[in-house]
């Protein structure tokens, strides 16, 4: 299942059975005005429950395909997609999202505790409850302050952290993150990631978080997984055995970082020309197992 064959990054088997998520031999066409795209070829990997798993690959690669896919918002064009052992066909109740445009996933009239408070009450939480879980999400995030104030009188990262008290406040055994810290500046993102580390610790979710970014990839995760070029399929699997607490500066000099981190580089370097390698060779290796 996976392109890693140097020594010293270790390559993980996926799409087992036992997985709490499993991505079984995904495909995805998009049929658009008598064009056929095909953005995802075959995807074939599980995630653990507790598992902080991230997701890079080039740009155009099939990454928000497959988390539309496997949220629910998508119907694949073959193979599938099974929390908890159902197939996804609809937007699972035990699954939150976090999306880049923060700015257009709050709603500007609501007041920061709405927002949370509303898929809240879709879940049909009762009052009480619902109040707690507000109060305990924007605490978490370094928010208590902001409950009743409106989105658009915070900040990029702030706003992007009362995204992620919604999500967290809703209680979801998986949270899907897509780039959600692309559009915030640099110093907000090291927070924002080790808040994100912070909460999957203590609040023991199964995250799979979608990044451009190698070395948020390599910082973030337990997993990284390289997608190659559209028509996408795993190209690469690796554990990031570094310590479990990490900290911005001393984690990114470890030279395990470093070496991770080019690993990963150097798969990702290999996925973008996959394809084109690739035609000329039968279908095999990275992504079998699925239904071509
Ligand atoms: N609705 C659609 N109709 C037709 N083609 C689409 C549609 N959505 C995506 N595609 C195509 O599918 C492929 C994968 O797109 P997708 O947005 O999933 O990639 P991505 O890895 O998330 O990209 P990026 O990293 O640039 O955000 C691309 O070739 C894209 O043009």
């Amino acid at each position: 299942m996976t392109g890693t064959d140097i020594a010293s990054p270790t390559a993980v088997g996926t799409g087992s059975g036992s997985a709490l998520l499993d991505v079984r031999g995904l495909r995805k066409t998009y049929q658009t005005s008598g064009r056929t795209v095909e953005a995802v070829r075959d995807l074939t990997f599980g995630i653990a429950a507790g598992e902080l798993a991230c997701i890079v690959g080039p740009s155009g690669a099939g990454k928000t395909t497959l988390l539309k896919c496997v949220a629910g918002l998508l119907t694949p064009s073959g193979g599938e997609v099974v929390l908890e052992g159902r197939p996804v066909l609809r937007p699972p109740e035990n699954m939150a999202v976090v999306f880049q445009e923060y700015g257009r996933s709050l709603f500007p009239w609501l007041s920061v505790a709405q927002n949370i408070e509303l898929p809240l009450k879709q879940k049909k939480v009762p009052k009480r409850r619902r109040g707690e879980l507000v109060a305990e999400a924007l605490e978490s995030v370094g928010l208590a302050d902001a409950a009743g104030a409106y989105p658009w009188q915070l900040s990029g990262g702030m706003q992007q952290r009362v995204a992620i008290a919604r999500a967290i406040a809703y209680e979801p055994a998986v949270l899907i993150m897509d780039e959600p810290f692309a559009a915030v500046d640099a110093q907000t993102r090291a927070e924002l990631e080790d808040l994100t580390r912070e909460l999957w610790r203590r609040l023991r979710m199964t995250v799979l978080f979608v990044t451009h970014d190698i070395e948020e990839a390599v910082y973030l995760g337990q997993r990284v997984l390289v997608l190659s070029a559209a028509p996408t399929v795993v190209m690469d699997d690796t554990v990031i055995d570094l310590p479990a607490e990490r900290e911005q500066l001393a984690t990114r000099s470890d030279p395990r970082f470093a070496e991770l981190r080019a690993h990963v580089y150097s798969q990702v370097q290999r996925a973008k020309t996959y394809h084109r390698a690739d035609r000329a060779r039968p279908a095999a290796g990275p992504g079998e197992g699925g239904d071509g």
